[in-house]
């Protein structure tokens, strides 16, 4: 069996090697001529895979070790048989650290409580319903909308303008639809992001389409009182400076790049394809996923409970560092394919990020004088499962 497969793919050889021949490629230089004789094709975001490309090819099974599949032509690879598969939640605690992280930089910078904001989620799929229980666990405000899922009967759902009116801050969890009913390209159109109430703080680590970021650009140049963190872009890899430079914050798409997401991504697309080739699937994360480090999270006994909490989050993960990294990259960047180049390069050398078990961070942080034991077992556990 031929494998070809994007090679910011980890724990490739170790769950794949068994199965056959590998070819690893940058995931934009994969293309109908490179998979000619594949059997298998395993990409990340950045490969668009259509019938097309697949076709006169023996590959009959694409998988990604993504949680996103907006790259993908679902229809059209379900109309020509292949089998597709991809990673429900690899990443999402990943991703609610960084929403966290952002939340955690907007207070500081304007001198105010996160905790005090009401939050409206957008999408309450994998990602969305975790950061909503992070937040209800710290007591904070949230407003909930799925229209998808208030349109099943569940409870609890507000529309996106009730979240316009009421919300301090709107983090978006959809996935990217070009059409439909509930279309997400352009959710946060000129029209919606001009009516966000005045001092929101926006934070898009979905997919860069949801918001129009032409209109994005123009609403921050006429209003400063707008904090924005946006980790996708409409035109990626390519962004635009003059909005980068609007954003509170801006990051290259690494929302959800833990080790561990990216892990739990190859494991949960070895196991698709085991249930494909009908073999059992032998191999698992646990046995090859490394032990992460402990947390060192030192509070002294009585530090009060916002601070301590302040100091564990930090150490989870900080977003200041991926915002400093890609505005000395676009700082440095002398055209428009050096910027590309540059923000493929951040995401390839990515350093190592490990997530934490932050239900239990919350619970330490009221608890100090137990906040760096506790802290360091989150650290060990929360890895891989
Ligand atoms: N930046 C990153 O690193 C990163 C990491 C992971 C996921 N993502 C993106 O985040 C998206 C969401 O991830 P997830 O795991 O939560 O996906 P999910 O499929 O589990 O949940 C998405 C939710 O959005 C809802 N939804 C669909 N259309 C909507 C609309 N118009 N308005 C409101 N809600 C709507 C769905 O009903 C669903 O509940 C992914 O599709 C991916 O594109 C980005
Ligand atoms: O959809 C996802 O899972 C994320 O957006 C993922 O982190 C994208 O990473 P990439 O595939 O571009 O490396």
């Amino acid at each position: 069996m031929h494998i070809v497969a994007d090679e910011n793919i980890p724990l490739l050889d170790e769950f794949l090697g068994e199965f056959g021949r590998l070819t690893r490629l940058p995931g934009r230089l994969i293309d109908h001529t490179s998979i000619a004789d594949a059997d298998v094709l395993l990409v990340r975001s950045v490969t668009r895979v259509s019938a097309e490309m697949l076709a006169g090819t023996p590959v009959r099974f694409v998988g990604t070790c993504t949680i996103g599949t907006d790259h993908l032509d679902l229809a059209g690879l379900d109309a020509a048989g292949i089998e597709v598969a991809s990673a429900p939640g690899c990443n999402a605690r990943g991703v609610v650290e960084y929403v966290l992280s952002c939340l955690l930089t907007f207070a500081e910078r304007s001198a105010s409580r996160w905790q005090d904001r009401v939050v409206g989620i957008v999408g309450v799929g994998e990602v969305g319903s975790r950061l909503a229980t992070v937040l209800q666990a710290l007591g904070v405000k949230t407003l909930l909308c799925d229209p998808p899922r208030a349109e099943r009967g569940e409870p609890g759902f507000a529309d996106i303008e009730e979240l316009i009116r009421h919300c301090d801050v709107i983090s978006c969890h959809v996935p990217l639809t070009m059409d439909g009913p509930h279309q997400t390209r352009h959710l946060f159109d000129g029209s919606r992001l001009a009516r966000l109430r005045p001092g929101t703080w926006l934070i898009n680590s979905s997919r860069g389409p949801v918001v129009d970021n032409t209109a994005l650009l123009d609403v921050l140049q006429r209003r400063s009182d707008l904090l924005v963190a946006l980790d996708v872009w409409e035109h990626e890899p390519l962004v635009t400076p003059e909005l980068a430079a609007l954003c509170a914050l801006a990051t290259p798409h690494i929302a959800g790049y833990s080790l561990d997401g990216k892990l739990r991504g190859t494991a949960q697309i070895y196991q698709a394809l085991c249930r494909f080739l009908d073999v059992p699937a032998t191999m698992t994360l646990e046995q090859l996923a490394p032990r992460s480090g402990a947390g060192e999270w030192l509070v002294e006994p009585g530090t009060p409970e916002d601070w301590a909490l302040t100091r564990a989050l930090r150490l989870v993960y900080d977003v200041r560092d991926d915002d400093a990294r890609l505005r000395a990259m676009l700082a440095a960047a002398s055209s428009e394919q050096a910027s590309r180049e540059g923000f493929d390069r951040l995401r390839k050398d990515y350093p190592l990020r490990r997530e934490c078990n932050l239900l239990r961070v919350i619970t330490a942080a009221s608890e100090p004088q137990v906040a760096r034991r506790v802290l360091a077992a989150g650290f060990d556990s929360g890895g891989v499962e």
